[in-house]
């Protein structure tokens, strides 16, 4: 199996799980992408190390980092100073996809942009890349960024005019193209755009300007076909053949966020890290395992001794199916939950599912004193670890690396992905 991840901070409102998996499902193909958490760049990229991690995205704030860090570097990610995949091998392979993002969807639409008046809004990540673009093609590009000084130093570079952010109305007339490339809506004059200009965002979970463009007779391009292009020359570079069968539009099954799972192997800290994080989000706090034994009146090493593990998987599933339509909860599940397809399919319908990861090492030890029935020798228990390793990676919605971070921290990171996405 291939494994792909989007790293970021934060990342979980992140779209790129749902375009890949609809891709290799349309395909057939043996690969799961999935979200990495982390405090910065560097845990990140231990935890794809971790996980056998075949290449990434990178969304803000980890672009410029990236750079500096990989081995090799394609002349469009320097030119763009900015890394948004990688492909990973005995070396890290840089390289920056948000120039077709940038560029496809008005290729589509127009012969040439040579000449045109392009006016970018931002001097991010994606302005850098939209400049680079368009600049290769000739266009006429302006710049207007809220820190003048910021926007003044990359329009510069890529030899564009800036804009005053308080005058940019008054050049609205003249554009024939706006990228908008922040993720807030600013004071713009729709009004003052000539009918015949194109309106594109980089911002794909946001509709800024959509309602007033419509109105006006403005084309207006949504930031999925910008997610959509730069995605389709990243999963070119990550080895597939994407002519045919990669999305055309990024359909939203909602995943719900008020019914979190934590997911991973025994000692990854679910009970622990669960039950901060419950406390946190003032959610209610349920440990399967506990309740379990609460239920049947008996303790797990019981159940198994005398009933044996299908028993026990027949009962996680039965306490599962529970909660399935509860809200506002936080779950610990044991271990061996992905045991079941059952329980698998469960969680990944009506779940959001957290993967604490780790060196199986540091689970083995943190488990010592504890009476866990399949924590029998340290060979048996790796070879269980190495068994369950990618359904816990398929299942999972978000990744942390529980022998990175403590359980507080865990909960923090969490805490502050949920309120940047609910
Ligand atoms: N991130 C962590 N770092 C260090 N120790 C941890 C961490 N998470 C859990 N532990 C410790 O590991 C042990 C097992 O944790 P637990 O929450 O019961 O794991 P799980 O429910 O995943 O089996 C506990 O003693 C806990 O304090
Ligand atoms: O991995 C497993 O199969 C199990 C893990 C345990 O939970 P934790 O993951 O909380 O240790 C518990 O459900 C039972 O001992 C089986
Ligand atoms: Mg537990």
């Amino acid at each position: 199996m291939k494994r792909f991840a989007v790293i970021g901070k934060p990342v979980a409102h992140s779209k790129s799980p749902q375009m890949f998996n609809r891709f290799f499902r349309n395909k057939g193909i043996d690969a799961v992408y999935t979200r990495i958490a982390s405090k910065n760049l560097k845990d990140a990229l231990k935890t794809c190390r971790l996980l056998n991690i075949d290449g990434i995205n990178a969304t803000m704030p980890f672009k410029k980092e990236l750079l500096e860090t990989v081995d090799f570097a394609s002349d469009e990610a320097k030119g763009v100073d900015g890394v948004n995949t990688v492909v990973f091998g005995n070396q890290l392979k840089g390289h920056n996809t948000d120039i077709y993002g940038a560029l496809m969807p008005l290729k589509k639409r127009l012969k040439s942009l040579k000449d045109k008046k392009i006016l970018i809004i931002g001097a991010g990540g994606a302005a850098r890349a939209a400049l680079y673009a368009y600049k290769k093609e000739n266009a006429i590009c302006y710049l207007s960024n809220r820190t003048y000084e910021k926007g003044r130093e990359q329009a510069k570079k890529f030899g564009a005019y800036v804009v005053l952010f308080e005058k940019i109305n008054s050049i609205l007339r003249e554009i024939d193209i706006i990228c908008y490339t922040i993720p807030v809506k600013i004071d713009l004059d729709i009004s003052q755009i000539k009918p015949s200009a194109i309106f594109f965002t980089a911002i794909y979970n946001q509709h800024f300007f959509k309602e007033e463009c419509k109105k006006k007779g403005i084309i207006y391009i949504p930031g999925e076909e910008w997610l959509i292009e730069q995605g389709k020359v990243a999963c070119s570079l990550f080895g597939f053949d994407c002519k045919n069968g990669f999305p055309d539009s990024i359909l939203d099954k909602a995943k719900p966020k008020n019914r979190i799972a934590l997911i991973g192997f025994m000692g990854s800290g679910k009970s622990t890290a669960g039950k901060l994080l419950a406390k946190k989000l003032d959610y209610q706090f349920i440990d399967l395992d506990k309740s379990i034994e609460k239920g049947e009146g008996k303790g797990i090493p019981e159940i198994f001794n005398n009933f044996g593990e299908s028993y026990f998987r027949n009962l996680e599933y039965r306490y599962l199916s529970e909660l399935k339509d509860k809200n506002r909860i936080v779950l610990a599940t044991g271990g061996g939950i992905v045991e079941s397809q059952y329980c698998f399919d469960m969680l990944k319908d009506y779940f959001f599912n957290i993967f604490l990861c780790g060196n199986p090492e540091d689970f083995f030890r943190r488990t010592e004193n504890s009476s866990r029935p399949l924590r029998k020798g340290s060979n048996f228990f790796i070879n269980l670890y190495r068994k369950r390793k990618d359904k816990y990676l398929m299942l999972s919605d978000l990744i942390l690396n529980s022998s990175i971070y403590t359980p507080e921290e865990i909960s923090d990171i969490i805490y502050y992905e949920f309120c940047k996405v609910l």
